[in-house]
């Protein structure tokens, strides 16, 4: 399908019901990211916030390769940016933007995850692996440091002594052992990655929208906060779904054991 929304072709996007599904596409650069790919892929975003009809997105990359990170021959143009350090002005808050999504983001895997691609994984809220695919953090092996937020992703997700093994070397990792170090959520065949992470986001938008926003936004506090914070950040976000209309939906589907239709208010 056509980009819809006119965004430059670097990032193409489809629809499968509830399911937006978003990919890199600079195949000729196994989808590295540059300067385009980061505002194609904030256009997409905002456009999803606030499409009710959209529940889930997956991103994906083109040609059987997720991303092979920061275009590298981009590195010019970025010194020569003066707002560099202001990540906003350079297009660097994608990884957070992703991150903070209001609506469920999962990544599809295949082939190649590398620097700033492994960091739009870590930043998504998780990700089905092609169990071929290899994964990791290269950028010390050309005089740079991750800088999409892997350095503090990487170490919540696998704790010190795993996270600066990878981090410190730039090793690669197969999906096969990237599962098995808890870097992604799901290994499959590499053949089904895109398929299995669209039926995760189906599954996911049959759920009430707003159950699910509100138990991703508690869930992010515990990365941040003191576990009492986050109890409480859990228990006004539980009373607020209580008293919701999906709340009431969701209860009397169940006693009139009936499917629920949540309208996500
Ligand atoms: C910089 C964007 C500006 C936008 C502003 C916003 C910036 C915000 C702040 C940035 C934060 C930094 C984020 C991140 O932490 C930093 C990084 O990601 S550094 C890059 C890390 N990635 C790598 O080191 C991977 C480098 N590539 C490879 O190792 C290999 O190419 C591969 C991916 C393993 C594939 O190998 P092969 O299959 O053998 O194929 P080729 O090597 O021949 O590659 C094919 C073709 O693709 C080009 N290419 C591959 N990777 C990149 C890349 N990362 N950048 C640019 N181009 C890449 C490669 O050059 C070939 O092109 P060709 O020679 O055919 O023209």
């Amino acid at each position: 399908m056509n980009n819809r929304s006119g965004h430059d072709d670097v990032v193409r996007s489809e629809r499968r019901g509830a399911v937006a599904i978003l990919r890199i596409n600079r195949p000729e650069a196994r989808n590295a990211l540059n300067a385009a790919v980061f505002a194609a892929l904030n256009g997409h975003l905002a456009e999803l916030r606030t499409d009710d009809s959209v529940r889930a997105i997956v991103l994906a990359g083109a040609s059987g390769v997720f991303c092979a990170g920061a275009d590298i021959t981009a590195f010019d143009a970025l010194r020569a940016d003066p707002l560099i350090g202001q990540r906003r002005a350079s297009g660097g808050t994608l990884w957070a933007d992703l991150e903070n999504f209001p609506k469920p983001v999962i990544a599809a895997v295949e082939g190649l995850a590398l620097g700033g691609g492994l960091e739009l994984v870590l930043a998504c809220d998780t990700s089905i692996v092609g169990q071929g695919a290899r994964l990791g953090l290269p950028e010390v092996k050309l005089g740079v440091i991750p800088g999409g937020g892997g350095t503090q992703r990487l170490i919540r997700a696998l704790g010190k002594p795993r996270a600066m093994a990878l981090l410190l070397s730039g090793d690669l990792v197969t999906g096969t052992e990237a599962a098995t170090l808890g870097l992604v959520g799901k290994v499959v065949d590499d053949d089904e990655v895109v398929e299995q992470a669209i039926a995760l986001a189906q599954r996911i938008s049959a759920n009430s929208p707003l159950a699910v926003a509100l138990a991703k936004d508690a869930a992010l506090a515990a990365q941040t906060g003191s576990i009492a914070a986050g109890l409480e950040h859990e228990k006004r976000n539980f009373v607020y779904s209580l008293a919701s209309d999906d709340s009431h939906e969701g209860q009397a589907a169940f006693v009139a054991k009936r499917s629920p239709n949540f309208t996500g208010r």
